[in-house]
């Protein structure tokens, strides 16, 4: 699939515009046979008009009679000829074979996009309306959506049984129906989806008045009169259970407690929590806030007593460090080179079986840079030894990560749990991963943040800069509170890479203490 990764949607471009190309010369193929046959249609339209003038003396003129004869027998059959030429075939071959050799996407990528939309609708808070404009947070980026480019999405959505989604692109795309000159979607399609969408969210009589009005535009269309009879039948049923109801226990009534708009700030698993974070609506506390620092780091190499790292302090418990301009321009542009023609769809380790598979909640794609492979990987690899004092003899090879539209992951830990140490890095025969480098090398119009909801902190990319953190105590176990996630992009093509460092070859420069994680904290 081709959604994604930002990358490879460029080159779907290209594929466009052969596409273009074929169907222009389709239409000036086509145009030249209509040409011709306009020009028979012509000839035989005159010499008829000339005989019916004085149809006695054309026909007894035996030239006329021979030209008669003759159109209509070896000149007609070169019309016929010529309407039953199938101009298409040609081109039809062309975009055969271009749907065969060129990136096409598939409609899993056509529903992959769609759900991508919906999810950053959701995290950052989008209004239907807006979208449709183009605009992301107010930043008008795209043309305009069509009343049926609502309407897909809207399907799409219900074909993935996200009701609460198609109601709100069936309205979007019955209210641009409602201004378009042309219309580009039929009222009593939009009808139908919103009258389902809105009986599967319980609201039974709604749905029914809308199946009465698609009715009206459709007195015959046989699914809505079907379906007004079975809504009709239910909302009888439901008055009745409710006035049964109502006389068995006519004093009691129930109220329910709502849950405060703020409980999720109090829950670092909620979802909502999540999102704000990547929304950067919530900050980590003036108190941690106040202690944080930033500082010039050369780690006792006097290479790097002339040039330290900048280092900038994120957190504390668990420390995140941001170190400032330790990729150059020209190292990205190798590693994206390097990686392009190889990134896959990301996967993710199965807990149960420990196979690898693709999954909704990762969506990027990625390729694997070995040391060897040029100059700047080993550098890079080098400069990840200096900035962490660990070594890198048992380090995975760099991990290179494209985002696609809405291309996220969702909250998980960098190192296996106790129970997937079993199956996890069980091949590579290093131990756990204890930190990881991560590599922004783009930055991001909007969204991507890397966030952490069991701390509040929130990470934003900026190109050229690494986030680096321990995900292991001193004494090997996991650190949870390092649960951490990539926010979707809202806008622009999010590169990072992963180094992942693991446990083997650190004794003695991170020597294992006995510090442990509070008991509460142990996974
Ligand atoms: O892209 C990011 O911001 C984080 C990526 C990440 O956590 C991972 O690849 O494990
Ligand atoms: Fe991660």
């Amino acid at each position: 699939e081709v959604y994604t990764a930002l990358a490879d949607l460029e080159e779907l471009l290209d594929t466009e515009n052969l596409l273009i190309d074929t169907l222009q010369s389709y239409i000036k193929a086509e145009e030249q046979k209509l040409h011709l046959l306009r020009k028979y249609v012509d000839i035989y339209q005159n010499q008829h008009n000339k005989a019916i003038k004085d149809v006695n003396s054309y026909i007894s003129n035996p030239i006329n009679a021979y030209t008669l004869v003759k159109r209509l027998t070896t000149d007609w059959n070169d019309v016929e000829e010529l309407m039953s030429t199938q101009v298409s075939t040609d081109f039809l071959n062309n975009i055969t074979y271009y749907k065969e050799t060129r990136l096409f996407p598939t409609n899993e990528d056509l529903n992959g996009a769609a759900v991508a939309l919906t999810r950053l609708q959701d995290t950052y808070k989008l209004d239907t309306s807006s979208l449709a404009r183009g605009e992301l947070n107010g930043v008008k980026y795209s043309a305009e959506l069509t009343a049926a480019d609502c309407f897909e999405l809207g399907r799409q959505s219900y074909n993935n049984g996200d009701y609460y989604h198609t109601w709100l692109w069936m309205k979007e795309a019955e209210g641009r129906l409602n201004k378009e000159k042309n219309e580009t979607i039929s009222q009593s399609d939009i009808l139908e989806y919103l009258a389902f969408s809105i009986y599967k969210q319980g609201d039974l009589s709604l749905a029914l008045d809308l199946t009465n009005k698609l009715l009206e535009i459709m007195p015959t269309h046989s699914r809505a009169m079907g379906n007004k009879v079975y809504y009709e039948a239910e909302l009888v049923r439901l008055i009745e259970t409710q006035k049964k109801k109502g006389d068995d226990e006519s004093e009691e009534v129930e109220l329910e407690q709502d849950q405060p708009d703020h409980a999720y700030h109090n829950d670092p698993y909620a979802r909502e929590y999540y999102e704000s974070l990547c929304r950067g609506e919530t900050n980590i506390s003036e108190e941690i806030a106040s202690k944080l620092k930033c500082r010039y780091l050369s780690n006792n190499n006097p290479f790097l007593k002339l040039a330290p790292f900048k280092v900038e302090e994120a957190y504390l418990k668990p420390d995140l460090f941001v170190f400032h301009d330790v990729m150059t321009d020209a190292e990205i542009e190798t590693v994206k080179r390097l990686a392009l023609p190889r990134l896959q769809r990301a996967t993710v380790q199965n807990s149960v079986t420990g196979e690898l598979e693709i999954a909704q909640y990762r969506i990027s794609k990625s390729a694997w840079l070995k040391e060897e492979e040029h100059k700047h990987i080993a550098d890079i690899s080098q400069r990840v030894e200096d900035m962490t004092g660990l070594s890198m003899k048992t380090a995975e090879e760099l991990q290179v990560v494209n985002y696609g539209i809405g291309g996220h992951y969702e909250p998980h830990f960098d190192f296996a749990r106790r129970d997937e140490l079993k199956t996890a890095f069980k091949s590579l025969g290093t131990g756990n991963r204890i930190a990881t480098v991560l590599f922004y090398m783009s930055d991001v119009a909007q969204g991507g943040a890397t966030v952490f909801p069991m701390v509040g902190a929130a990470l934003w990319p900026k190109k050229g800069t690494a986030a680096f953190w321990y995900n292991l105590y001193p004494s090997g176990d996991g650190d949870t509170l390092t649960r951490h996630a990539a926010c979707p992009v809202l806008a622009g093509s999010k590169w990072v890479s992963n180094k992942w460092i693991h446990e083997f070859e650190q004794e003695f420069r991170r020597p294992c203490t006995l510090e442990r994680p509070p008991e509460h904290l142990t996974i």
